[in-house]
């Protein structure tokens, strides 16, 4: 027995000092803490072997293993039995998935990261699967639509990047919505919260959402936040044209520069992630400006500004919004802004990704049911360049005469020349004014009348929106992203998960 404990207390360290608290008078022991780590719990010819997650640089989860020896029977069976009811207590943790893979995403390695890092974590972990590769695009939204039966799953585990994440969402919340008879066309709408939670193991060009929950992106991390059960509510903008529902948002929503970016990089598919800094650099030569107003709602009942040095980390806890605000009942506190703008960008939460650690909106929180919108006013190459530059450091990139940043509920676009449903017809007939223009005048610095709309990756087809903010709409397997402790700290009881 006297071994068994040196064993375990040598171990102590690796978990929590809490790790156990023991009576040797009594032989009474308990367990705790040390739970919420373990994965796995297996006993052979004497031998506890255990497996369990540990922190490592960089916001790195990583599994590890012990092995405990204990010659006396009965303690032994007392610690199986404790450890036992401790995992089977923890009832955050799911026991059976829905897997969707994009064989296609970035850089077509979905399948083979699901196969090599992710699956052997959850059999470890004695979580069940049902995995569907995907065929098509929007395969994922429409099963889960239409088909899934999602009663027999604790959450939904997409491998691939942000679009193959807005495709689970569209499908789960579109479900939601339509299984508790709320019309998603309506913009004044208050959502239904989806009740299952969504795992997303990195595979794609951006990974922004996945950045932005966890801090890196890395399969095995994300797969062991899975694994333990972790829980973090995110807001979801919801996007109509004329009362009409488009999409819904969990990160960017980007006219002008993101806009053109994206619309740019969809023809270039085939050169894979790098496609963003092609078209990024072709887009930021361009320079094209766009003509509009943009009226939002401020946020005014909130702590924090997007000018903040804080920043939403995990633990950070807001109280779930219920006022999800009907437009006519708050009408007087929009305020409007006219212009000429290179970019506007409402970012739902920080949109950190390893192009820019600190993202679009640093200060933006993933769950407060605001969106942190962006206005880039027309301005030099060179400023834009600083701007664009600022996202690439810690210097604050709305500091800058021609940037202005609003924490909203809402706003609405229109751009100028826009009129009601006639929009796409002027959009195509203003596509062929200017090129007829462009063309006769090869110099000249004229932009087009619209841009397109980037709504987490993909092209709206209209120019005209208005967007609204639901607060804690869905829940990802995450916790946000931690401080990091000092690698020397790695060891330290306060690391225990
Ligand atoms: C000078 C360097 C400046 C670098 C500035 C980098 C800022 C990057 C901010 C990225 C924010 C991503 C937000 C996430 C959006 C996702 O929902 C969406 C779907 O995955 N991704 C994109 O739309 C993909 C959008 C990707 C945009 C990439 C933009 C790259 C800009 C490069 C400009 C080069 C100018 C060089 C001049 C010499
Ligand atoms: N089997 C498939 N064939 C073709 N397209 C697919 C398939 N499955 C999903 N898709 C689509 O592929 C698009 C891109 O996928 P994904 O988001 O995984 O990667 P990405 O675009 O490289 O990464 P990111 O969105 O992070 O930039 C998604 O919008 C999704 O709808
Ligand atoms: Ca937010």
């Amino acid at each position: 027995v006297g071994h068994c404990w040196r064993t375990i207390f040598r171990s102590c360290h690796r978990f929590s000092s809490n790790f156990v608290n023991c009576n040797l008078a009594t032989q009474t022991f308990t367990v705790f803490l040390i739970s919420n780590s373990i994965i796995h719990l297996a006993l052979c010819f004497g031998v506890l072997y255990l497996s369990y997650v540990e922190r490592a640089r960089q916001h790195r989860w990583r599994c590890s293993d012990v092995t405990f020896h204990c010659s006396d029977g009965v303690l032994r069976q007392q610690w199986i039995q404790t450890i036992r009811e401790q995992l089977t207590a923890l009832t955050s943790r799911p026991k059976h998935l829905l897997v969707y893979i994009n064989p296609y995403g970035g850089k077509q390695q979905g399948e083979c990261i699901y196969e090599q890092k992710v699956a052997p974590l959850f059999a470890c972990a004695s979580i069940s699967t049902d995995v569907i590769v995907t065929e098509h695009a929007n395969h994922a939204r429409d099963h889960l639509k239409t088909e899934a039966e999602l009663k027999k799953y604790d959450g939904v585990v997409c491998v691939g990047g942000d679009g193959m994440f807005s495709e689970i969402v569209h499908g789960l919340v579109s479900r939601t919505q339509r299984d508790n008879g709320v019309d998603q066309n309506s913009p004044e709408e208050k959502l239904v919260p989806c009740s299952l939670r969504i795992g997303i193991i990195p595979a794609g060009s951006t990974d922004c959402i996945c950045y932005a929950t966890v801090g890196i992106n890395d399969p095995v991390t994300s797969a062991l936040h899975v694994i333990v059960g972790d829980s973090q509510p995110m807001d979801v903008c919801s996007v109509h044209h004329n009362n009409t529902f488009l999409r819904y948002s969990i990160s960017l929503l980007g006219y002008g520069f993101y806009g053109d970016v994206l619309a740019d990089s969809e023809r270039k598919r085939w050169m894979g992630p790098a496609r963003y800094d092609f078209s990024g650099f072709k887009t930021f030569l361009t320079h094209h400006h766009y003509e509009g107003a943009v009226s939002f709602l401020p946020a005014t009942d909130i702590l924090g500004t997007p000018r903040d040095k804080t920043r939403c980390r995990a633990g950070y806890v807001t109280l779930p919004n219920l006022c999800f605000c009907s437009i006519p009942e708050y009408e007087v506190g929009w305020g409007v802004v006219r212009g000429k703008f290179l970019a506007i960008n409402a970012a739902s939460m920080s949109c950190a990704c390893p192009r820019s650690p600190m993202g679009l909106s640093p200060a933006a929180h993933l769950a407060d049911g605001t969106t942190d919108l962006i206005l880039v006013r027309k301005c030099s190459r060179f400023n834009f360049l600083r701007h664009l530059l600022r996202h690439t450091s810690k210097d604050d990139q709305f500091d800058m005469t021609f940037v202005e940043v609003h924490r909203v509920r809402r706003f609405r676009f229109t751009p100028r020349h826009c009129q009601n449903d006639s929009e796409l017809d002027l959009r195509e007939n203003g596509k062929q004014l200017f090129s007829q223009i462009c063309r006769d005048h090869p110099a000249c610095s004229c932009s087009p009348a619209y841009s397109s709309w980037n709504c987490d990756g993909e092209i709206l087809p209209h120019a005209a929106i208005e967007v609204g903010v639901h607060c804690q709409l869905i829940k990802l397997f995450a916790r946000g992203i931690e401080e990091q402790p000092l690698f020397e700290d790695l060891a330290n009881p306060q690391c225990a998960l």
